[in-house]
């Protein structure tokens, strides 16, 4: 008997386009997880029942540890529920071939906000690459949103649109990956080879290279040259009026992808590129990338209207050219597919070195930790690298009903033509557009928070969607990771600062998602939402320790007491847990260690400034700003970085925290020195002390490249002098202070 095709199709949609695999070792790791938290409990009985008397000498320090102390413990727990439910996605794209289903369009959102700190070259390698990823080229359209508003991006973007005539049957032709130009030319191709195949990637790097010195040819000048200008209507757009700050809308379609004859050097249809410099004047909020993002919902939505809204920032060149199938395979899941608002992938950096100095790239945190939430169906959206539904971008709530609605909301029939389209668009993109619409609160990406990502994922989670974090071996997207500790800082001030921001406003997750999301995912999400007030605890131990130590109290039970155990049990088991988790997953001890070096860096300057701003945000006093970190760096800087030297070269307040507490920590650990040789400690007193001559030391040890800095070096990364002076002052100034 012959089956219809129908029939057929409906055994084949059965197919799972998806598998789950649940960690194994849950039984193992909840015991150890227990024994821990027996431990802390009794370190909060010990303080408790020791508190010294009224008026004992440290009776306040003591209390200070006591709270520490209850910080570290609370924090730690909600840290455990980042490990109690490792789920991993594998997607099966073999099942996805084999469905007949009509694949969803995809709109493809890069967002750039500065011409200097992200260059032109830069910008549209992530839009080369994005175009040339595997996925029917008439379902696909690419969409830069410039807030730099800069003609430099715009002619760019042209010279862009012409090689990609080349580069995508180039790519598609050989397999290339990664899909960025610049990241695959970097690779030395025996380029002198005489076959064919060689000859034509010699020719396809040439026009790159040429294309790139022409781009940096019209940057050297400043601006795009009047013969230029006139070769593409949309230069008409830059008058003399237009700044960064204050233009008016600009959409330009550089590339229709419904023009049959818009063909690449193989005669296959090119994808849809779209331009959009949205309004800005100056007395107009613009909600930094949060509006620039609903901005591109809204235009695209009047362009392609694709179902599935992959968005990037403009460093994040699409490495793996199946990203867009694995995603499908997500959505599209006959069972799971329709509870699935956005799949997630790690943020990966191309300027990792050997040892990731400043500890941006752990595999712990996208192997274990990030995995970790998703377990709860509630991994965090990270704001680059993630595939949307647009339904649920655009603040839908789930229900059941959006199974099957793939087909109806592909790309409208439009007979309009590009100019009328651009029209229609620019009325999307302009500053009056919002008002009074529920853009930025219930629709889009939500306002007023510098990390919007986070916030816009959880409320779309407490809307009823899940979504799915996906690490995938071949790494889908590539950026650019910040390679000075100065810039590394500042960008952890700005999340931890958002990030708390979001836990005191109405979007907490244990209030906001009481009962929406899980418990577990509620806990995960404050691991990152605490990342400001976590700065206290430890910055109390900097201080309080070495404080106390050099002035002979203990804070700490004698090395012979039993109280000791649970002390030293809970420090060397949850490091050494640490270590061997890092290990396991890739991490080679020196990038651990670098790693736990950025977490005392960051806990005590970029979380301590974030809570204090955010508090003073709360009372009313400043606004959200959004720094963006540079994404190219001057040569001596990029060559310190690559031999894992670390960069002090700034006047920055953080160094002179940074160097402070080193130097705090050196001098009291000097001071017991010199006390221990003069004979000024006796045997009995140095029991009592042991501990926080431990820690004091761990501080020194790892703060060496600190010391280095301020004493040693002398290149342009050493620390500056007016820094070493203040420190100095100020840590001589916290072991003079007398203490009664
Ligand atoms: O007014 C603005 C500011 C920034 N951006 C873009 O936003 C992206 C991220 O900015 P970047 O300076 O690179 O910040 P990062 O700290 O690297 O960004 C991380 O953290 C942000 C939230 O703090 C997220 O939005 C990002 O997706 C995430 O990669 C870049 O493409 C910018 O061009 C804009 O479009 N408009
Ligand atoms: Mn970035």
């Amino acid at each position: 008997m012959r089956r219809t095709p129908q029939a057929v199709e409906g055994e084949k949609r059965k197919l799972p386009l998806f598998k789950t695999e649940e960690a194994k070792g849950k039984v193992a790791f909840s015991l150890f997880s227990s024994s821990i938290l027996v431990g802390i409990c009794l370190i909060w009985a010990y303080r408790l029942s020791n508190l010294p008397t009224a008026g004992d000498r440290g009776r306040w320090l003591w209390i200070g540890m006591f709270f520490a102390e209850l910080g570290f413990g609370f924090y730690w727990i909600l840290t455990q529920a980042l490990r109690w439910n490792l789920v991993r996605y594998y997607p099966l794209k073999f099942n996805l071939s084999q469905s007949s289903c009509k694949l969803p369009g995809v709109d493809i959102f890069v967002c750039t906000a500065d011409p200097t700190m992200e260059p032109p070259t830069l910008v549209i390698n992530t839009i080369l690459s994005a175009m040339s990823l595997n996925h029917p080229t008439e379902k696909l359209s690419v969409y830069l949103s410039d807030d730099g508003g800069s003609q430099l991006t715009f002619y760019a973007l042209l010279e862009a649109s012409r090689f990609s005539k080349l580069w995508i049957p180039f790519c598609k032709k050989f397999n290339v990956e990664p899909r960025s130009p610049d990241a695959y030319f970097i690779h030395n191709f025996d380029l002198h080879e005489h076959t064919a195949d060689a000859q034509q990637r010699l020719f396809i790097k040439e026009q790159y290279e040429g294309m790139i010195k022409r781009i940096e040819a019209v940057i050297n000048k400043g601006g795009v040259p009047e013969e230029l200008m006139n070769q593409h209507k949309g230069f008409s757009e830059w008058d003399s009026n237009v700044t960064k700050q204050n233009h008016q809308p600009i959409v330009q379609i550089i590339i229709d992808g419904r023009d049959t004859n818009a063909v690449d050097s193989d005669g296959c249809r090119l994808p849809t590129l779209v331009y959009m410099a949205r309004e800005k004047r100056p007395d107009c909020l613009h909600h930094f990338k949060a509006g620039a993002m609903n901005a591109l919902i809204r235009v695209s939505s009047e362009i392609s209207n694709s179902a599935i809204i992959l968005n990037l920032d403009c460093d994040m060149y699409a490495n793996n050219a199946d990203s867009i199938k694995e995603a499908l395979c997500f959505f599209m899941d006959e069972e799971r597919g329709h509870q699935l608002a956005f799949v997630q992938h790690p943020q990966k950096f191309n300027n990792i070195t050997k040892n990731d100095l400043y500890g941006n790239s752990s595999p712990v945190l996208h192997k274990v930790e990030l995995p970790g939430i998703g377990g709860y169906g509630s991994a965090l959206y990270c704001g680059t690298g993630c595939f949307h539904r647009r339904k649920s971008l655009c603040g839908t709530k789930y229900s059941e009903e959006h199974k099957r609605l793939w087909n109806s909301e592909t790309r409208k029939d439009d007979n309009r033509t590009v100019h009328e389209l651009e029209e229609a668009s620019k009325v999307l993109a302009s500053c009056g557009f919002e008002k009074g619409t529920q853009w930025g609160k219930e629709m889009g990406l939500i306002y007023g928070c510098p990390v919007e990502d986070v916030v816009t994922g959880l409320a779309i989670q407490c809307r009823g969607w899940k979504s799915v974090y996906y690490n995938p071996d071949n790494t889908a997207f590539i950026g650019v990771a910040p390679p000075t500790l100065d810039m590394a800082l500042v960008q952890f001030t700005r999340w931890s600062d958002g990030l708390f921001q979001i836990f005191l406003s109405k979007y907490c997750p244990f209030i906001y998602g009481y009962n929406k999301i899980k418990l577990g995912a509620q806990m995960g999400y404050c691991v990152y939402l605490l990342w400001a007030p976590s700065s206290l605890p430890l910055l109390y131990y900097a201080i309080a320790l070495p404080f106390s130590l050099f002035r002979g109290i203990p804070l700490f039970p004698d090395i012979r007491s039993r109280w000791f155990i649970p002390f030293a049990y809970v420090f060397v088991s949850k490091n050494i847990y640490s270590l061997a988790e890092a290990l396991i997953f890739g991490s080679t001890f020196k990038a651990w260690w670098n790693l736990q070096r950025m977490w005392v860096h960051r806990r005590t300057t970029s979380f301590f400034f974030a809570f204090i701003d955010c508090i003073v945000r709360q009372l009313g006093l400043s606004q959200t700003t959004f720094t963006v970190t540079a994404k190219v760096v001057t040569d001596d800087v990029s060559k310190m970085y690559q031999q894992e030297i670390m960069d002090f070269g700034s006047t920055s307040i953080m160094f002179t925290v940074i160097s402070t507490l080193a130097m705090l920590n050196l001098f009291s650990l000097i001071g017991v020195v010199v006390k221990v040789f003069m004979g000024g400690l006796e045997c009995k007193d140095m029991e009592k002390l042991v501990s926080q001559v431990v820690l004091c030391g761990l501080m020194v040890t790892v703060n060496g490249p600190v010391y280095e800095a301020l004493f040693v070096r002398k290149d342009k990364g050493s620390m500056p002098g007016s820094v070493m002076f203040k420190s100095i002052v100020l840590a001589s100034l916290a072991c003079l202070i007398p203490l009664n």
